[in-house]
């Protein structure tokens, strides 16, 4: 059965989706936005106080790589939050009153079953690879952001296989389609991956400063000491390619350029004493802290609506 403080498998997760569409419909809407390579449903949730108009909103996603269940684990943490505090906590009311939330609970659904089945330590998408045995395509190196210029290689045998061409991966595709469909409503874009304690932005794909570089630093800085005052856990803020590595084809650089200003990847707990492999206990303390360093990103977007 479903826990908010484990790692579910996809079917409880996919039942956990349709139960709270139906038990809280006034809160949440779902929405099928396209199918993986094997055929898997991805689900975007739609939160907030539904609204005779169109409200501006954020998206969040989690699961690019499969075998951070860390990610995963907050997105579903981020929609109970959401529908609980609505009503009592004054900030998430205020937001989902004005905007919407979009979360993609989970984006590579093909690969986080197989590492329930196979292999735990999978990172790709599942598809096949012509003229090579190796599966998979890094789905954070396939979009159209300096598509395969660093970071990334043409060997489908690699971690970090940028795949044939942007968008290759029905995936990538299903989702740039969504963000480019609703553009002019998206006002800030969450990816959330894990691990490191990081708190990232454009550029990965070049040293170059992203034109909204201080905005994005501030933010960043302001939401990782959020974050840092639930229990000290110390996260370093930065632009991808100096803070982390340099590496192209990611969905923040894209979903920036395209022009969501507030473009942000999390990587969550731990720094390497478990890294993938983060114990159950460690579920809630990460989500608690985690919310906070969100909720600070998503005032500081209604601020600036
Ligand atoms: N634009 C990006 N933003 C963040 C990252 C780091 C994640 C960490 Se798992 C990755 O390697 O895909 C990588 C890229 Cl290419
Ligand atoms: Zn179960
Ligand atoms: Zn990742
Ligand atoms: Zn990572």
């Amino acid at each position: 059965a479903h826990s908010y403080t484990k790692y579910n498998t996809w079917s409880d997760i996919e039942s956990w989706m349709n139960s709270m569409a139906t038990a809280n419909s006034d809160m949440i809407s779902k929405e099928v936005i396209g199918n993986t390579y094997e055929g898997r449903p991805m689900v975007v949730l739609k939160i907030g106080k539904k609204s005779g108009s169109t409200k501006p909103a954020i998206f969040m996603d989690c699961g690019f790589h499969a075998r951070e269940w860390i990610s995963h684990a907050f997105c579903q943490w981020f929609v109970n939050e959401a529908v609980t505090a609505y009503g009592s906590d004054s900030q998430m009311t205020s937001l989902l009153d004005q905007m919407d939330v979009f979360v993609l609970p989970v984006f590579n659904v093909d690969g986080y079953v197989f590492t329930h089945t196979n292999n735990r330590m999978w990172r790709k998408t599942r598809s096949r690879n012509a003229g090579s045995s190796c599966l998979g395509t890094d789905p954070n190196r396939n979009f159209n952001a300096g598509w395969c210029t660093t970071g990334a290689s043409t060997n489908p045998c690699s971690e970090t296989y940028c795949g044939t061409t942007p968008e290759s991966e029905i995936e990538s595709k299903n989702l740039a389609d969504f963000i480019r469909k609703n553009k002019s409503i998206i006002k800030a874009y969450i990816t959330i991956h894990s691990y490191s304690q990081m708190l990232l932005f454009p550029y990965s794909y070049t040293y170059e400063l992203a034109a909204d570089h201080d905005e994005l630093m501030a933010v960043a800085k302001g939401a990782s000491s959020a974050l840092r005052s639930l229990y000290g856990t110390v996260y370093t803020s930065g632009p991808g390619a100096p803070t982390i590595y340099p590496a192209a084809g990611g969905s923040d650089d894209w979903a920036y350029d395209l022009g969501v200003k507030y473009s942000y990847t999390f990587e969550l707990r731990d720094e390497g004493q478990y890294g993938f492999l983060l114990p159950e206990s460690q579920i809630k303390p990460t989500c608690e802290e985690t919310m906070l360093a969100v909720k600070y990103i998503a005032a500081h977007v209604q601020k600036n609506l």
